[in-house]
């Protein structure tokens, strides 16, 4: 892992990578923030033509549905804002390039993998080290100017289950539920905290402890957006756990489904366009969610839970739980509130993504 942390690092500062493989070494580089002559000094650097990768979804998005990523061959000239555009711009040119489409091979893949750990937008410019500048890219690395990945590394760099660490802990009353304590988290690579709310002295022998995966969305959470549900949601989460007699809330560092902020903001621009939270997010190059509960999966052992009552509406996480070696005995529905700007957001979840919505979206919401 400590690479991969390290790569991260390199990659949100718009640094070049090496992703190892003894046979073909390959430089990757995002594609966001790339400076207007990247593709001219990485294909310097490589001595072969880079490439761009794209997403599955971002090609499904532009009318192209492919079973896996794919390799686009670069015009000649094909830089700066053009390059941006084909790779998420909201009107892109795709054109006749799209003849040129090739399958991802597993490094490739693996450095769309590393571009959503660094909550990037995943598209990658990727250029393989021709044999006559490999001593040249070795020296680079040898002296730390370039960081080298190794291939299995970077695609295994979203799978953070058993590298979860509990760093710190207090009391904090809370205004819906006064005997709280909250337990910090931190993943290997820092960029990532997660936090359990232990509210009462859940009993794991006494039954299944309430317990709520949160998803931590800075918009609604902390000022009420009302784009969505969640400030409230998290609220009555609170206020529910409390009245079933203790439980526990995950708050979970995946803002924007697992995109990030920076990304969540995108999207909700695209949104202003006319497309839905899902299309949205494939615009980007993103899955209808990107979160992961492995980490969710490793707080509850660390907090010796392991039968739950899950207070969600969404099967998914439910299913993760369960994947997880976590019984979850029952689930119950959590709502906010329906109004005219998170309508359009609440309708696509239920129809789109199998969220189960009907008592909000029938009328007969809220609890609380
Ligand atoms: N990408 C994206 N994320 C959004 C949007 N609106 C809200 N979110 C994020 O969606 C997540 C909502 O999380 P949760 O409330 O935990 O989960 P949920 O999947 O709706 O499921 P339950 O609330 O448990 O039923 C948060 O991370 C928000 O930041 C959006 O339009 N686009
Ligand atoms: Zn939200």
């Amino acid at each position: 892992m400590h690479q991969v942390e390290r790569a991260i690092f390199d990659l949100r500062r718009g640094l070049p990578v090496l992703i190892g493989e003894a046979s073909a070494p390959l430089l990757v580089q995002p594609v966001e923030g790339a400076a207007d002559t990247a593709v001219a000094t990485l294909a310097d650097r490589a001595g072969s033509p880079p490439a761009l990768v794209l997403s599955r979804h971002r090609l499904a998005w532009l009318g192209h549905p492919r079973a896996t990523p794919a390799l686009l061959a670069l015009p000649p000239g094909l830089e700066g804002e053009r390059l941006a555009a084909v790779a998420f711009g909201a009107e892109p040119e795709l054109g006749v390039w799209a003849d040129a489409l090739v399958d991802a091979d597993p490094a490739e893949r693996a450095a769309l993998a590393l571009m959503r750990r660094a909550l990037l937008i995943p598209a990658a410019l990727v250029a393989r080290v021709a044999p006559a500048r490999r001593d040249a890219v070795a020296a680079e690395v040898a002296d730390g100017t370039l960081l080298e990945v190794p291939a299995e590394a970077a695609a295994r760099c979203q799978e953070t289950h058993g590298l979860l660490k509990r760093i710190s802990e207090a009391r904090i009353p809370l205004e819906d539920a006064f005997d709280s304590r909250f337990i910090l988290f931190r993943e290997p690579d820092g960029l990532r905290e997660h936090v359990a709310v232990v509210i009462g002295e859940p009993q794991a022998a006494a039954g299944p402890v309430p317990l709520r995966l949160h998803s931590a969305c800075l918009t609604g959470d902390l000022f009420g957006s009302l784009r969505c549900d969640c400030g409230e949601q998290l609220r009555n989460a609170v206020a529910e756990i409390e009245a079933l007699g203790g439980g526990v809330l995950l708050y979970l560092a995946q803002e924007g489904r697992g995109i990030g902020l920076a990304n969540k903001l995108r999207a909700y621009t695209r949104q202003d366009a006319g497309l839905d939270t899902l299309d949205a997010d494939h615009s980007l190059g993103f899955a209808e969610d990107e979160r992961r509960y492995a980490v969710a999966v490793d707080m509850l052992a660390s907090l010796g839970i392991h039968r739950v009552q899950l207070l969600t509406n969404n099967p998914r996480k439910v299913a993760a739980l369960t994947a997880g070696g976590i019984e979850v005995v029952s689930r119950q529905a959590l709502y906010g509130t329906l109004n005219d700007h998170n309508r359009r957001y609440l309708s696509a979840k239920a129809e789109r993504a199998g969220h189960l919505l009907e008592g909000v979206l029938n009328g007969k919401a809220t609890r609380r």
